[in-house]
């Protein structure tokens, strides 16, 4: 480390954050410190709650249009964790987890399936997908036949026979508790081009994994250790409302395995929330429950001396948020983090930053101001992983991503728990948008990752604890932004320019 600093640069955090702004990640930015070690040497592992241990800091948040099975697999996979929104009945909830906590491969894999007599009609029949996978009765409990490759079939003389007469022959699967290298083993070993997995016990068929999926998935940058449980699942959390409906939510979602569950509300400190709170310590002690969202101080003490594992921090902060304009309360995102997480840590509870991340710049910021890991929506909506399908908007590919407290999210559509019931009425604090096509998390999440790293680096923090140490010890040093400092922090002054990241 340089010389011992004798002179006053920059505000340590507790002065800036206590002169009555409130502050979001945009209006901060820190004063670099001291390199003395290389950037691979970071390590961003940590804690979701006081007893679940990531190895990267990132959360997928519980959202119709971000989390669901291959949301959580992906996440899990890359060393975060994902969390199931819970805007769905008890059972789907209950099924898209066990979807989830079955899967060790990242796939996105939308196969049909059919029967030996099955005819294939049209290319149409193959879906999104390249294959058609053939079992005897043509459900997905059902023992493996054989296969159709688009490919082959578009190359058939006589595509009006059934399938029986050309499929390719296929008479092996494997347990879906193998993870890539043992798939790729396995596939190499046999000379096969791809394999079903199936669930121990019932044998119900999981995922198809090609040699394509294999090789691409294997290409993509290095990432964390995967997160998983004791029994070799990945670990998966779940949200879950504070009425008395969820108690029975939650009954299903302990049985299908999950290891944590979030009471997802914007105003987390309310008798309900409370309420819940004991009940769950009290009838499943060892479940992880992380509560919010809170974004003050006595917010966070309350549910700490409840007895929460972790907090969620962020209340008008998300993209698709409107809480602050309808309803006036909420904080800027860096002051919140900052103080809660100032108060939270004296009981060594860990800190999620959820909502506002928009680039890796904010996540730097959120992890050193004390959180121990960010929850995103729009940075991960729009990815192949999310939910939805593609669609296009002026030439755009994009995906939908729309607020939980958006009218279409609180009526889902057809549902009528709204527009049925004329004597409640529902405000929304949230809009419905869309976001462009990023392509697989399991991309971009390992760069971003990397990024992060390099902030951390600039700082001279080579962990998160490090970074936590150094700022409450008043050596890492930030400022304020003007308006015009944080134009020309941008790209500025360019006729046209094009914006690429890795
Ligand atoms: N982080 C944020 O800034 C915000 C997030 N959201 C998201 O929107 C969704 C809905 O959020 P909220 O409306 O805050 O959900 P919520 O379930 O906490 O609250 C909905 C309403 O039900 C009431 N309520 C809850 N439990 C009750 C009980 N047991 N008995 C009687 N009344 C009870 C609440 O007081 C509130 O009026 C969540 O997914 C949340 O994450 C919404 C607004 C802001
Ligand atoms: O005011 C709100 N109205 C809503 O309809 C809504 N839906 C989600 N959320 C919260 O926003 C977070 C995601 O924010 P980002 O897209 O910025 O990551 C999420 O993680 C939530 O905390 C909402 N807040
Ligand atoms: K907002």
């Amino acid at each position: 480390m340089a010389g011992a600093v004798s002179f006053e640069d920059g505000f340590p955090a507790e002065k800036l954050f206590s002169q009555g702004y409130s502050y979001t990640y945009d209006d901060v930015i820190f004063l670099p410190h001291y390199i003395d070690f290389p950037t691979d040497s970071v390590q961003l592992n940590t804690k979701l709650t006081k007893n679940i241990h990531l190895s990267i800091p990132c959360v997928s948040s519980p959202m119709d249009t971000v989390t669901e099975s291959y949301m959580a697999v992906a996440m899990a996979y890359l060393g975060g964790i994902g969390i199931i929104h819970s805007n769905n009945t008890a059972s789907e909830q209950f099924s898209i987890l066990q979807s989830a906590k079955s899967r060790r491969i990242p796939v996105v894999s939308d196969f049909e399936i059919k029967s030996p007599s099955d005819v294939i009609e049209s290319e149409s029949d193959f879906g999104s997908s390249s294959v058609i996978l053939i079992t005897e009765t043509g459900s997905r409990k059902s023992r493996v036949l054989g296969y159709v490759l688009k490919s082959d079939w578009m190359n058939l003389k006589n595509q009006e026979g059934r399938v029986c007469d050309y499929m390719t022959k296929l008479d092996f699967s494997v347990p879906s508790s193998y993870d890539l290298d043992q798939i790729t083993g396995f596939l190499g070993q046999k000379g096969i081009k791809l394999v079903p997995t199936v669930k121990d016990g019932d044998g119900e068929i999981v995922d198809l994994v090609t040699m394509d999926d294999v090789e691409r998935i294997n290409e993509f940058p290095k990432r964390g250790l995967p997160s998983l449980g004791p029994n070799g699942e990945f670990l998966v959390g779940a949200a879950i409302g504070t009425r008395e409906s969820d108690k029975e939510r939650l009954e299903y979602l302990v049985k299908g395995g999950a290891d944590v569950v979030v009471l997802d509300s914007s105003q987390g400190n309310s008798i309900y929330q409370l309420d819940m709170i004991k009940y769950i310590k009290n009838t499943y002690p060892q479940l992880d429950v992380i509560g919010g969202n809170v974004v003050t101080m006595y917010q966070a003490q309350n549910l700490i001396q409840a007895g929460v594992n972790g907090l969620r921090v962020g209340m008008g902060s998300g993209s698709i948020c409107t809480t602050q304009e309808v309803c006036a309360v909420g904080r800027g995102q860096a002051t919140a983090v900052y103080k809660v997480s100032s108060i939270a840590s004296q009981s060594g509870v860990p800190v999620i930053a959820d909502g506002g991340i928009s680039n890796s710049g904010h996540i730097v910021k959120a992890l050193v101001l004390g959180a121990s890991t960010v929850m995103m929506g729009s940075f991960l909506a729009g990815s192949t992983e999310a939910p939805g399908a593609y669609e296009y908007q002026n030439g755009r590919r994009v995906k939908k991503y729309r607020g939980m407290g958006s009218l279409e999210a609180m009526t889902k559509g057809s549902d009528q728990r709204y527009l049925g019931d004329k004597s409640k009425l529902k405000i929304a604090q949230g809009v419905v948008g869309a976001v462009a096509d990023k392509g697989p998390i399991l991309k971009f999440v390992p760069y971003t990752m990397h990024a992060v790293k390099q902030g951390f680096q600039d700082l001279g923090a080579s962990s998160l604890e490090s970074a936590h140490n150094l700022l409450r010890s008043k050596i890492l040093r930030l400022e304020v932004r003007t308006g015009a400092a944080q134009v020309e922090g941008g790209v500025h002054g360019l006729v046209s320019y094009e914006k690429k990241s890795f």
